[in-house]
């Protein structure tokens, strides 16, 4: 199982960036500060998933900068990406372990009961989805808050990553809270000047642990 390290996750969203270039985006917010990206393409057929993936892993590469397909397995297989995170209505990480042993498997736990399962155990980093509701998505059950991170913590060592209306101001309390990374679409995709953004949170970050 690889060491999940990462601080700053961007998830990338093509509406979030409101018209600016996808690639552009993501090589500014990897300037400013983020250390693994994920591709989460909700409407592309798998074809141009894959195309895209491709160039962007190119894109990646150059800075040393591990790619996670969301939801597709296909996709992060061909793509020779560095893993895939899946949620509760994808194919489970028992089933992807099995088939792609040495990928970076992130699992979405919506329910304090799925940390004991063994679809949380074969995973390498366990996202509370979400730790604030957001806009950006929307059919989520729970809210962790910063309470739901203290739990989640006192019962795993897994490294936890918040996803979920994560931005600069508090960045530093989910940190405080527990949290080893910080997943982020808007704060960073929609955002003037992406690289800034970036910076500003991984800043906030360094200062919090
Ligand atoms: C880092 C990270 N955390 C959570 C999610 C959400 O995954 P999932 O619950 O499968 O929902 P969709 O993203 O597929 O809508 C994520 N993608 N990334
Ligand atoms: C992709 C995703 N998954 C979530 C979950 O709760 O599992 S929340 C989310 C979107 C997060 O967007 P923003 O940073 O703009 O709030
Ligand atoms: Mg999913």
């Amino acid at each position: 199982m690889p060491a999940f390290n990462h601080k700053l996750y961007l998830v990338t969203d093509q509406q979030a960036c409101l018209g600016k270039d996808f690639f552009k985006v993501v090589e500014s917010a990897v300037k400013g500060g983020v250390d693994i990206v994920q591709i989460r393409e909700k409407e592309l057929q798998e074809k141009d998933f894959l195309k895209k993936t491709l160039q962007l892993k190119e894109l990646l590469d150059k800075y040393n900068v591990p790619l996670i397909v969301n939801d597709v397995l296909s996709v992060a297989m061909h793509g020779r990406t560095a893993g895939i995170h899946v949620g509760n209505s994808d194919l489970s990480p028992v089933m992807i372990r099995m088939q792609w042993p040495e990928s970076v498997l992130g699992y979405s736990l919506e329910h304090l009961d799925q940390l004991s399962t063994s679809n949380a155990m074969v995973a390498d980093y366990i996202a509370l989805s979400p730790v604030f509701a957001t806009p950006t998505k929307q059919d989520t059950i729970i809210e962790w808050g910063l309470d739901g991170i203290i739990k989640v913590r006192s019962l795993t060592k897994y490294p936890l990553v918040a996803i979920g209306n994560v931005h600069a101001a508090n960045a530093a309390a989910i940190i405080h809270a527990g949290a080893n990374c910080l997943a982020v679409v808007s704060a960073i995709c929609s955002a003037d000047d992406p690289e800034k953004a970036a910076a500003v949170i991984r800043n906030e970050i360094e200062k919090s642990i």
